[in-house]
C-alpha cells in the first residue's frame, strides 16, 4: 500500500474521534461553558490561558500564553473558543502551539483546528461582559456591553 493511502487512512480514522474543546481563558470561559453544553457528546474540555491586555485597553502585542493542557491534543480535531480576535496575536500563537502539539503525517497536519470566535462582527469599543474584562472587571455581566472611555483614560 503506498505510505500516503496508509497514513490518510489512519488520519481519517483519528481524526473521526470527537473532537476537543480548549477554550482560552480568561475571556472565552462563559462561551466555553455554553457551547459546550449544546454538544451532545462525551468529549474532552480544556483550556489555555492567555493574557495580552493586562489591565489596559491595548495589547501588548506578545500574549503571555500558558500552555498546561490536560487533554491529549495529539491527531485530535481541537474546537478553540475564543470571546474575541482582535489584532490575531492570541489566536495566532494559540493555533501554532496546538498544532506544533500534534506533528505531521505526511502532507497533513494531524491536530485540525477549528475556531469558534463568539464576537465574529465586533464596533470599534472596548467590549465587556459575558467573559471579556477591563482590567479584570466586568466579567460576570450577562450581556456584551461598551464600556464608556471615561472609564478607562486617565488622562
Ligand atoms: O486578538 P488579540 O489582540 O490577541 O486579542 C484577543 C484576546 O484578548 C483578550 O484576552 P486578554 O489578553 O484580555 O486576556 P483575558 O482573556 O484574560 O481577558 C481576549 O480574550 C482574546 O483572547
Amino acid at each position: 500500500m503506498d505510505i500516503r493511502i496508509f497514513f490518510t487512512i489512519i488520519y481519517t480514522f483519528t481524526i473521526s474521534l470527537p473532537p476537543v474543546v480548549v477554550g482560552v481563558a480568561t475571556g472565552a470561559f462563559l462561551f466555553s461553558a455554553d457551547l459546550v453544553r449544546k454538544i451532545n457528546l462525551p468529549i474532552p474540555i480544556d483550556f489555555v490561558r492567555a493574557e495580552s491586555y493586562g489591565s489596559g485597553t491595548e495589547s501588548n502585542g506578545a500574549p503571555t500564553i500558558s500552555f498546561y493542557l490536560k487533554v491529549d491534543v495529539k491527531n485530535r480535531h481541537v474546537i478553540l473558543v475564543e470571546d474575541i480576535v482582535d489584532k490575531g496575536h492570541t489566536l495566532s500563537c494559540v493555533i501554532a502551539h496546538l498544532k506544533s502539539k500534534g506533528g505531521f503525517y505526511p502532507f497533513i497536519p494531524s491536530t485540525n483546528v477549528t475556531l469558534a470566535l463568539f464576537l465574529i462582527k465586533c464596533p470599534n469599543h472596548f467590549v465587556v461582559g459575558y467573559g471579556m474584562d477591563f482590567a479584570e472587571l466586568y466579567r460576570n455581566l450577562p450581556y456584551v456591553g461598551v464600556l464608556k472611555p471615561e472609564h478607562y483614560y486617565t488622562a
